[in-house]
């Protein structure tokens, strides 16, 4: 079974190769004495022989039709297994929801980024591909997280956006209670181009949200451009992003730049508008980019007879979507952010 993974070491073509096999653990030391360890399809961990003070969770294909992402993590792992680069921290790379990327699909049978912080076993009755996976990655993070104590604790969860974006890489803060959000990781995102922050303020079911609230990781949804088939994505608009995960790993300490914030795009989440009836319909044209602003009064959607108004004098919005079930998420509206705590 491992065959095709030592010749072609690579991770994406073993992984959609092996998608109906049962694949139990299975580990080898390659020269460089860094441990690979299988853990299931699409997961896969590098452990340095000396001394890590970081633990990295790199995460891809929670959503199977974010292609770059996905090609950005199999290179590394590529690079690892070749031995190209050698590792200094542990890391484990994920590969989210391998049947989704097989159907070029965000999902198969639901949404998993609304799947974690046990939300995937709530609804009576409800058991799906994404709700077993979900519940198996919460799994490996949480094993991957507590089998050490290093100093720090770090979740990249990659994505790209359906629409394209006036900011085009951003990151989604997750809500962190009695932490100040790090300028240290701003300034690292910022150093993969990823120059627009947008800060939660809300518990929410996300991937990162989990790793950042169970393990007290710096964890992101990091969005990087715009969703594009296999091959198509411009793979020059990743170098900063792919450069920083690079050093990242293979380097003991990052230098990153000093906190600056006219270098960036700082977005407070004002709301999250959730659907309630069927026949919610935003007000905005559908090529509308993220981050286009409204102000205040102006509709935003309407449903159930109702119209939705902006609130704030002035709001962004981003990732809007009406074709989500009634109860999920249409689209997140944004407020500037001058005064968060950023330590
Ligand atoms: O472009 C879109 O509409 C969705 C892109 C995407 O998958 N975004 C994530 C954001 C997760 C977060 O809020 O942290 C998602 O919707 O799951
Ligand atoms: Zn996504």
């Amino acid at each position: 079974m491992f065959q095709q993974l030592m010749e072609e070491k690579d991770f994406l073509a073993f992984t959609l190769a092996n998608i109906d096999k049962v694949i139990t653990s299975h580990s080898f030391t390659l020269s460089n004495q860094t441990i690979v360890k299988i853990h299931d399809n699409g997961v896969i961990s590098f452990t340095p022989a000396t001394g890590s003070t970081k633990d990295i969770v790199l995460s891809c294909a929670i959503h199977g039709n974010e292609t770059a992402p996905i090609e950005i993590c199999n290179d590394l792992i590529q690079a690892l297994l070749n031995e190209q680069i050698q590792t200094e921290h542990r890391v484990l790379f994920l590969i989210g929801n391998p049947d989704s990327i097989l159907t070029e699909t965000r999902f198969v049978e639901e949404n998993m980024n609304r799947l974690f912080s046990g939300a995937h076993s709530k609804g009576e009755g409800l058991c799906n591909k994404e709700r077993v996976r979900a519940k198996a990655l919460e799994g490996y993070v949480s094993n991957f997280f507590l089998d050490n104590h290093v100093s720090q604790r770090i979740h990249y969860d990659l994505h790209t956006a359906i629409k394209p974006s006036k900011h085009e890489k951003f990151a989604i803060y997750p809500y962190r209670p009695g932490r100040s959000f790090s300028a240290e990781q701003i300034m690292f995102l910022a150093g993969c181009d990823v120059d627009t922050i947008l800060f939660h303020h809300e518990p929410t079911t996300t991937f990162s949200y989990y790793s950042s609230e169970q393990f007290k990781a710096d964890a992101f949804t990091v969005e990087l451009g715009k969703v594009m088939p296999f091959g198509q994505n411009e793979m020059s608009k990743f170098a900063n992003t792919r450069k920083m995960l690079n050093h990242l790993i293979t380097k003991q300490q990052v230098s990153v730049a000093e906190f600056n914030s006219d270098r960036l795009n700082l977005y407070k989440v004002s709301r999250s508008v959730n659907k309630h009836f069927d026949d919610f319909t935003f007000a905005f044209p559908k090529a509308t980019v993220n981050f286009t602003g409204f102000k205040q009064g102006e509709v935003l959607a309407t449903e159930g007879g109702k119209e939705i108004l902006i609130e704030y004098p002035y709001e962004a919005i981003v990732f809007p979507n009406e074709n989500v079930p009634v109860g999920q998420r249409t689209v997140l509206c944004l407020i500037p952010a001058p005064n968060e705590d950023i330590q």
